[in-house]
C-alpha cells in the first residue's frame, strides 16, 4: 500500500515552497523573455485600455478615470507585465457619485487616487515605443492619452505601430458573434461578462484575439469548407462605453469606429513577428522537428499558432499560414517556450473536415446535411459491441459521432490547461480514529471539499489486492466474447446489470471513447449476485461491501465537515441507491478529436473512483483543467451534485472530464452514493434558512430525469433546481 503521512503545516510549506519557486521562475522566464526581445529588437505590445467620465455635453473634457495595461510577448502571448491605477481628476466633481455601470469607479473611489501627474511616468515608461493594442483605441483610447499629457504639459508617449482590434476583428472576423462590441464577443466565446475595469478588459480583449484567431485559421487552413458563409459584411459596429448603450459624442470623444479604410493594424509591425512562420515555412526548424518524436496536436497550441497568425498583417485568404509547405509537409506547431508538435498540412485538414460535416449536418452551416447523424448512431448502437467493438474491427479514423463539435473546441478555448505542478489535495485517513488526527482529517476534508469537490484518498481499508483485482474484473468483461457481452447491452437505466456505450447517445453533441458496465445496488431491492456477469462477479461483490465502509466513514466527514452530526448523512440515506460505474476507454486512434468522458458533475451525494494507471482525469479548478495523477492504492472521492444541493452550495460538486487516450484501454470504477428515491432532498436546515437556501427542494427521481434528459455537459444539472 502507498503510504504517505499528511499535515497540514508539511502542506502548507510545500505549498509556499511551490509558490515561490513557480514566482521565481516566472519572473526568470519573464526577464529572460524581455531580455531576449530587446536583444533581437523585437517591439512588445502593450495592451491598454482607459475608463473615463462621461461629457455631459459635447465638446466637455474627458477625465481619464482608470488606466489599465498590460505588456505582452508578440510571438508567445505572454503577458510581461501588468499595471492598473485610478486616476483623480483635478475636479471631482466630474465623477458621479455612484457608478453608472457598476463598474466600481464612484467618487469615492477615486478620491485616494493618485493624479495623472503622479502616474504619468510609470505611464509614459509602458507605452513609449511599444505596439499599442486595444479596443477601439484609435478613436477613443489613443487621443485620451496624448490629451491627458498635453494638459499636464508633457509630450505624450509615442507607439511604434498600432493594432485596433475592433478594427482587425470588423474586417477579419465580421459579426459572426452579432456586433463588435468587446462585451458581445466576449459572450459569444463563453468568456464572461466584461467588467469595465481596465485591467479585466484588456485581458479579455486579449482572449477574444485568441478565439477569433483560432477561428479563423481553421477557416485558413481549409477555406472552401471552413469558410464562414454567413460572417456578415465587413460594416463597421460601433462600441460604446456609456452604459452599453451606443451614444455618440461627435469627433473624438466618441468611441466611434474608424472608417473602414483605416481598420486594424496602422503600418507593417516593426517587429519579427513572422519570425515563427517564416522558420516553419523554410523549414529553419525542421533539424530540432527531427529530434522530437511525433507528438498528438492539442487543440491548445493550435490556439497560440493561430493567435499569432492573426497578428500577423497580411491577408491570411490571400496567402496561406501554410505558406510554401505541400499537403503532406510537417510544420511544427508552438507549444510552448520552446516546445514545438508537429503535424502536417493534411492531417490538420482532414481532422478539421470532420468537423465541418458536424457542424454541417447540424445545419449550422445552411448546408444540405452530409450525413445523417441519427443514423450513424442507431448504426453504433445496434452494434451492442461499444466502442471496443469498432477497436477490434480496427478503425484506424475515429467516426463522425465521436469527433468533438466546433462549439466545443471553442468553448474549450475558455479553459487554460494546468501543467503537472498541481496536485488535487492527497488525505490520508492513517490514525483517523486518534481524536487529534480525526479533526485535522475533518478540516483537510472540509478545505478540499469546499475548494476543490475532488481528493485522493489513501489508507482508506480497501486491500489494494481487491482494488487490482476490481480493475482486472472490469477488463475480463469487458475483453471477453463480444456474444456474451452483447447479452446485456440496453439503454434501460433501471435493469440492475447494464452493458451500454454512451447512456446519452442520442443527446450528446458528440460520443464519447468509452464503454461502461453498470452495477445497480439498492437497499430495498438487493441485487441477486447472479445477475452479475461471471467474469468479474466474485470482485464486484467484494469491492462492493468495501465501498460501502468507506463510504460510511466519508459520510461522517462529510457530516463532521459541515458542523453536523456524524450521522447526519447516514440519517438522510445517502447509500440506499448505489451504482457502480465500470468504466472502459479503449485505446484511441485520433484523441484529440474526441473525448473519454464529457465535463460533468456528477448525479451524486459522493463518488469514490478507482482508476487505473493511465491517468486521463481532469478536474475544473478556477477556469483551468487540472490532470488527476494516478496514485497506486489511491481512491479519488468527488462530491456530487447532492451533497452541494444539500450543503446549500457549501461544498462544491466539481466539473471534471476524461481525455480519449492514444494508449489504454484504460479502466475505472466510478461508485455513486445517489441518495434515497424515496426522500425529498433540499438544503439542510442548519446551513440554510427560507432567506439564504439557493436551492429548491427535489427528489432524486425528479434530479436524475432532468439530469439523464439533457445528457453530460459542463452546464450543472443543479441550475435547474435553483430558488
Ligand atoms: O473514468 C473516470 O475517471 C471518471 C468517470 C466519471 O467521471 C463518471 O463516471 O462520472
Ligand atoms: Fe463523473
Amino acid at each position: 500500500m502507498y503510504k504517505l503521512t499528511w499535515s497540514q503545516e508539511q502542506t502548507n510549506k510545500q505549498e509556499n515552497h511551490r509558490k515561490l519557486n513557480i514566482n521565481c521562475i516566472e519572473n526568470k522566464k519573464q526577464q529572460m523573455l524581455k531580455s531576449k526581445m530587446s536583444s533581437q529588437n523585437v517591439a512588445e505590445i502593450v495592451f491598454f485600455d482607459l475608463e473615463t467620465t462621461v461629457p455631459r455635453k459635447a465638446g466637455a473634457r474627458i477625465w481619464v478615470l482608470e488606466f489599465g495595461a498590460i505588456v505582452v510577448c508578440p510571438q508567445k502571448l505572454e503577458e510581461l507585465e501588468s499595471y492598473c491605477t485610478l486616476i483623480r481628476p483635478t475636479d471631482l466633481s466630474v465623477v458621479n457619485l455612484r457608478s453608472g455601470r457598476v463598474d466600481g469607479i464612484t467618487r469615492a473611489a477615486v478620491r485616494t487616487a493618485p493624479k495623472f501627474e503622479d502616474v504619468a511616468d510609470r505611464i509614459f515608461g509602458l507605452l513609449d515605443g511599444k505596439v499599442w493594442a486595444g479596443h477601439n483605441i484609435h478613436r477613443f483610447d489613443c487621443p485620451r492619452i496624448r490629451e491627458a499629457f498635453v494638459a499636464i504639459g508633457r509630450p505624450p508617449p509615442v507607439p511604434v505601430g498600432t493594432i485596433d482590434s475592433l478594427g482587425i476583428l470588423t474586417q477579419r472576423f465580421g459579426r459572426r458573434a452579432g456586433n463588435m462590441k468587446m462585451a458581445t464577443l466576449a459572450a459569444y466565446f463563453g468568456l464572461g461578462e466584461q467588467k469595465h475595469r481596465s485591467l479585466a478588459d484588456v485581458r479579455m480583449n486579449l482572449e477574444v484575439l485568441k478565439h477569433c484567431a483560432t477561428v479563423l485559421f481553421l477557416e485558413s487552413s481549409l477555406p472552401d469548407i471552413l469558410g464562414c458563409p454567413n460572417q456578415g459584411s465587413p460594416t463597421v459596429a460601433t462600441r460604446s462605453r456609456y452604459n452599453g448603450r451606443l451614444r455618440s459624442y461627435g469627433g473624438e470623444t466618441s468611441r466611434k469606429s474608424p472608417p473602414i479604410s483605416s481598420v486594424g493594424y496602422h503600418k507593417v509591425l516593426p517587429y519579427a513577428r513572422n519570425t515563427t512562420i517564416q522558420e516553419i515555412s523554410s523549414g529553419g526548424l525542421k533539424d530540432e522537428f527531427k529530434k522530437e518524436k511525433p507528438k498528438p496536436v492539442k487543440h491548445e497550441m493550435i490556439r497560440h499558432f493561430a493567435a499569432e497568425a492573426l497578428f500577423f498583417p497580411y491577408d491570411m485568404k490571400k496567402e496561406s499560414v501554410f505558406h510554401g509547405l505541400g499537403r503532406s509537409d510537417p510544420f511544427l506547431c508552438p507549444r510552448s517556450c520552446n516546445q514545438f508538435s508537429q503535424i502536417t498540412v493534411e492531417t490538420l485538414t482532414h481532422k478539421y473536415k470532420f468537423n465541418r460535416m458536424e457542424q454541417i449536418a447540424a445545419g449550422a452551416g445552411g448546408e444540405v446535411p452530409v450525413y445523417d447523424r441519427n443514423k450513424e448512431l442507431k448504426a453504433f448502437d445496434e452494434t451492442k459491441a461499444g466502442v471496443k467493438g469498432l477497436v477490434d474491427a480496427g478503425i484506424q479514423k475515429i467516426p463522425r459521432i465521436f469527433v468533438r463539435t466546433p462549439e466545443e473546441f471553442t468553448e474549450d478555448l475558455a479553459y487554460k490547461y494546468e501543467d503537472d505542478k498541481i496536485d488535487i489535495p492527497l488525505i490520508d485517513l492513517q490514525g483517523i480514529s486518534i481524536d487529534q488526527r480525526r479533526k485535522e482529517i475533518i478540516d483537510e476534508v472540509r478545505q478540499a471539499s469546499e475548494t476543490w469537490g475532488f481528493f485522493q484518498l489513501v489508507n482508506h481499508g480497501i486491500p489494494s489486492t481487491v482494488m487490482n483485482e476490481m480493475i482486472q474484473g472490469v477488463r475480463r468483461f469487458h475483453e471477453q466474447d463480444v456474444e456474451l457481452k452483447k447479452q446485456l447491452y440496453t439503454k434501460d437505466t433501471s435493469r440492475k446489470v447494464q452493458f451500454d456505450s454512451n447512456f446519452d447517445l442520442y443527446r450528446s453533441r458528440s460520443a464519447n471513447w468509452r464503454d461502461t458496465l453498470r452495477c445497480l445496488f439498492l437497499t430495498h431491492d438487493p441485487m441477486n449476485p447472479e445477475e452479475l456477469p461471471d467474469t468479474c462477479r466474485d470482485i464486484v461483490v467484494d469491492y462492493w461491501k468495501h465501498i460501502m465502509n468507506v463510504g460510511d466513514t466519508l459520510s461522517e466527514l462529510f457530516s463532521d465537515a459541515l458542523g453536523l452530526n456524524k450521522d447526519h448523512l447516514k440519517g438522510m440515506d445517502f447509500a440506499q441507491w448505489l451504482t457502480l460505474n465500470c468504466h472502459y476507454y479503449p485505446a484511441c486512434p485520433e484523441p484529440e478529436l474526441t473525448l473519454g468522458t464529457t465535463q460533468h458533475s456528477d448525479p451524486s451525494f459522493f463518488t469514490i473512483l478507482l482508476q487505473d494507471c493511465f491517468g486521463g482525469l481532469q478536474i475544473l479548478n478556477q477556469n483551468c483543467w487540472v490532470a488527476v495523477k494516478p496514485i497506486p492504492g489511491a481512491l479519488i472521492v468527488n462530491i456530487g451534485d447532492f451533497l452541494q444541493l444539500i450543503s446549500n452550495g457549501k461544498l462544491k460538486s466539481a466539473v471534471h472530464r476524461v481525455l480519449a487516450n492514444r494508449v489504454g484501454p484504460r479502466v475505472s470504477v466510478a461508485c455513486f452514493f445517489r441518495g434515497s428515491t424515496a426522500r425529498l432532498y433540499g438544503p439542510i436546515a442548519e446551513l440554510s434558512d427560507e432567506n439564504s437556501s439557493i436551492y429548491k427542494h427535489t427528489t432524486v427521481k425528479a434530479y436524475t430525469e432532468h439530469y439523464y434528459s439533457k445528457g453530460l455537459s459542463r452546464v450543472s444539472a443543479l441550475n435547474h433546481f435553483k430558488l
